[in-house]
């Protein structure tokens, strides 16, 4: 977004000052340190050889330079939150604040995502790791989700479903005014998914960490995946607190090194991992990382809002389809799936599951739409 007044009321030497004070505040936060800042926090599973090229080996400035490199290098457009919110800007006596590209977010996944780094904040305060490690201890095993999406594709010979509990999202609005999370999972279940997303975003997408604890207690069997913005570990641990069995991490948000960090940490906790991609970079990012079992092709784009299920074609093709396969990796795909023939498209393109939420929720019975979504009943 433009500014007010485009002139520059800082020599470059104070500019230069304020910013290596953000990137003071960042080293301590920002997304591509979670390992470091995880060891401080006594978050397990941590990755020691960055951790010690980052721990007093280089300058504060240099890490943050090697972050910024790291995360360009990776084609990642999505900017972590400013922590000083807009520049002071001064006029003779006065004092104001500019909006400009810096400091507003670009697009609604950023604004997510900025949203999400004050909301984690405050909520870490009140539950810190240590009661939430505790917590643990009385929360029943995770739930194998990667083998009931194999289980349900090898039983029907269609792709396993992931049915989404989706009040609302910020592409199309309401989905569904009578919306009961409880009894939309019971009827998914009855009607044959293999597992359940459950969106526990509040502010976008109307959904709750309640929700999640709420089906899990309803004796509901399928393996749950708790649909958040992941951005630090600290959330995996509260969401398998309340009951998740796997999470999902967006390759458009997080850096590699923390993508491996947080699927070593799901390992230890025993949940299941989907890491979801939009473009060809970011698959092949992934497909890079080791430890990767369960990959989502999400057919939105979540900047734009555009929906397009030839991205799942697109990205199974040629040699990445023949890895993929090698590598015994599961494929979801993801959004905008309405129809047994879409769901014929995708699964031709090569995926064995798929990530379902607005043309199910929205039926008057969502448990039926799933047959209807399928063609026949997959129930059984
Ligand atoms: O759905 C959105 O508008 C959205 C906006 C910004 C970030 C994420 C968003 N959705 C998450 C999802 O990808 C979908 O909930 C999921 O794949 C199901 O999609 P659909 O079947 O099209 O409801």
């Amino acid at each position: 977004m433009e500014g007010l007044v485009s002139f520059q009321p800082f020599p470059s030497s104070v500019i230069q000052r304020r910013l290596s004070t953000v990137y003071l505040h960042r080293l301590t936060r920002s997304s591509s340190c979670a390992p470091l800042r995880a060891q401080q926090s006594g978050i397990t599973g941590g990755s020691e050889s960055v951790s010690s090229a980052l721990e007093g080996k280089a300058s504060e400035q240099e890490v943050v330079i090697y972050q910024d490199e790291v995360v360009a290098s990776q084609g990642i457009r999505i900017r972590r939150r400013p922590l000083t919110g807009p520049p002071l800007h001064y006029v003779g006596p006065f004092e104001f604040r500019l909006q400009n590209e810096g400091n507003t977010p670009r697009n609604i996944l950023e604004e997510i995502v900025w949203h999400k780094d004050k909301e984690v904040a405050q909520m870490k305060e009140k539950r810190p790791l240590y009661t939430l490690k505790k917590a643990l201890e009385t929360v029943p095993p995770p739930r194998d989700f990667i083998g009931a999406l194999r289980s349900a594709h090898q039983r029907t010979g269609l792709p396993g479903l992931i049915a989404e509990v989706k009040k609302a999202s910020p592409s199309r609005g309401i989905l569904r005014e009578d919306f009961d999370p409880v009894a939309i999972a019971q009827a998914y279940e009855k009607g044959g998914a293999a597992c359940l997303s459950v969106l526990t975003d509040e502010k976008y997408f109307k959904g709750s960490f309640e929700n999640l604890q709420a089906i899990r207690e309803a004796g509901v069997k399928c393996p749950l995946l708790c649909k958040e913005f992941i951005i630090e570990a600290w959330q995996i641990y509260y969401g398998r607190s309340k009951g998740a069995d796997a999470i999902l991490l967006i390759a458009s948000v997080l850096p590699d090194l923390d993508i491996k960090y947080m699927i070593k940490i799901c390992k230890i906790l025993g949940m299941a991992t989907l890491v979801e991609v939009h473009d060809e970079r970011e698959m092949d990012r992934v497909l890079a990382i080791e430890g990767v079992e369960l990959i989502g092709i999400n057919n939105r784009n979540l900047e734009t809002f555009e929906v397009d299920i030839g991205i799942t074609k697109r990205l199974l093709e040629g040699e990445r389809g023949e890895l993929i396969r090698q590598k015994d990796i599961l494929v979801v795909g993801e959004s905008g799936l309405f129809t047994p023939e879409d769901i014929a498209f995708v699964q031709e393109a090569g995926v064995k599951a798929v990530l379902v939420g607005e043309s199910l929720v929205k039926q008057s019975d969502p448990g039926q739409g799933i047959s209807a979504l399928f063609g026949r009943d997959v129930s059984g």
